[in-house]
């Protein structure tokens, strides 16, 4: 299968600075989930930057569907790769909602029964058509970042990166915001999103890549980087509390089982270990 991302011997470094990317190499393939974790300045958002044709590589090179994206016009990039910035203020210009997601529909000179269609689709999506005639900037930093992933979500891309998208949102909101970006990846949509969070990873991500001081230190499944404990130890990462808790209780209880996700998974294991007696579930 071709890649969507194919990212080779990528280094970077600000004027001045040390490496923010030292020899990254990477390839996301159509239909993952993917999560990009690593503490403060570990280089994550300089490595999307590069996706999206706004960071230029000093070596190496990045291929977005199959064209180099530091020779490719950002805004043709746009129609492959959507990106949501961590701070929702830097993708927001327009006066009302509604004009802020149509303003990437109009510059693909769509006509403007498809833009009215797609806005008001994707706006429903985020839960804000209620709020299409609003000034972007009187609404709260939650519904903003709302606002950044409707004008992505319109513009229909192949991949979505999403750089924390669950910053200012309420729990109820993070995992509505999950939920979707969970339900458009199963429409089809390609999807990397960098978080903190690792209880979101847990449960949300099939992959999940790891960087740490301008290096991928590592990339697998979910369940299998989550177990590496002392390797996110270097990361000042933590697995989510129930996968703590459950390595604490497994040496007690049942030695050898695979790591504990989620709420859900924990359930399971103790129906099993105490022969059903558990009522779930419960996440
Ligand atoms: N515009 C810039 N000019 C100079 N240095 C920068 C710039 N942007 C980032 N850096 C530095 O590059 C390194 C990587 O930063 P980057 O923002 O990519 O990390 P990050 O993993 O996204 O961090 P965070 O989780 O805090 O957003 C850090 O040392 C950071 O201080």
């Amino acid at each position: 299968m071709q890649p969507l991302i194919d990212i080779k011997g990528l280094s970077y470094s600000y004027e001045q600075g040390q490496p923010a990317l030292q020899d990254i190499n990477l390839t996301i393939y159509p239909g993952e989930l993917v999560a990009l974790v690593g503490q403060n300045g570990a280089g994550k958002t300089t490595l999307v930057k590069h996706c999206i044709g706004l960071l230029r590589p000093q070596t190496g090179r990045v291929t977005v569907c199959g064209q180099d994206a530091a020779k490719t016009r950002i805004s043709h990039l746009a129609r492959q790769v959507g990106f949501v910035f961590q701070n929702p203020d830097h993708q927001i210009f327009h006066d009302t909602v509604q004009k802020e997601v149509a303003f990437g529909l109009q510059n693909l000179g769509l006509p403007r029964d498809e833009i009215e269609k797609r806005v008001a689709a994707a706006l429903r999506d985020v839960g804000l058509q209620h709020l299409a005639q609003v000034y972007p900037h009187r609404l709260s930093r939650g519904q903003r970042q709302r606002v950044a992933l409707a004008s992505v979500l319109a513009m229909q891309t192949r991949i979505i990166i999403l750089d924390e998208p669950t910053t200012g949102q309420d729990s109820l909101e993070r995992l509505q915001i999950m939920e979707l970006v969970r339900d458009l990846n199963r429409e089809g949509h390609t999807i990397l999103f960098i978080t903190h969070d690792m209880t979101l990873v847990a449960r949300y991500a099939r992959r999940v890549i790891v960087l740490c001081q301008g290096r991928v230190i590592a990339d697998g499944s979910t369940r299998d980087v989550l177990s590496q404990t002392q390797l996110l130890a270097q990361t000042l990462l933590e697995p989510p509390q129930i996968t703590l808790l459950a390595n604490r209780l497994n040496g007690l209880l049942t030695p050898g089982s695979e790591v504990i996700l989620t709420v859900d998974e924990m359930v399971e294991h103790l129906h099993k270990v105490n022969g059903g007696s558990i009522d779930g579930p419960c996440d």
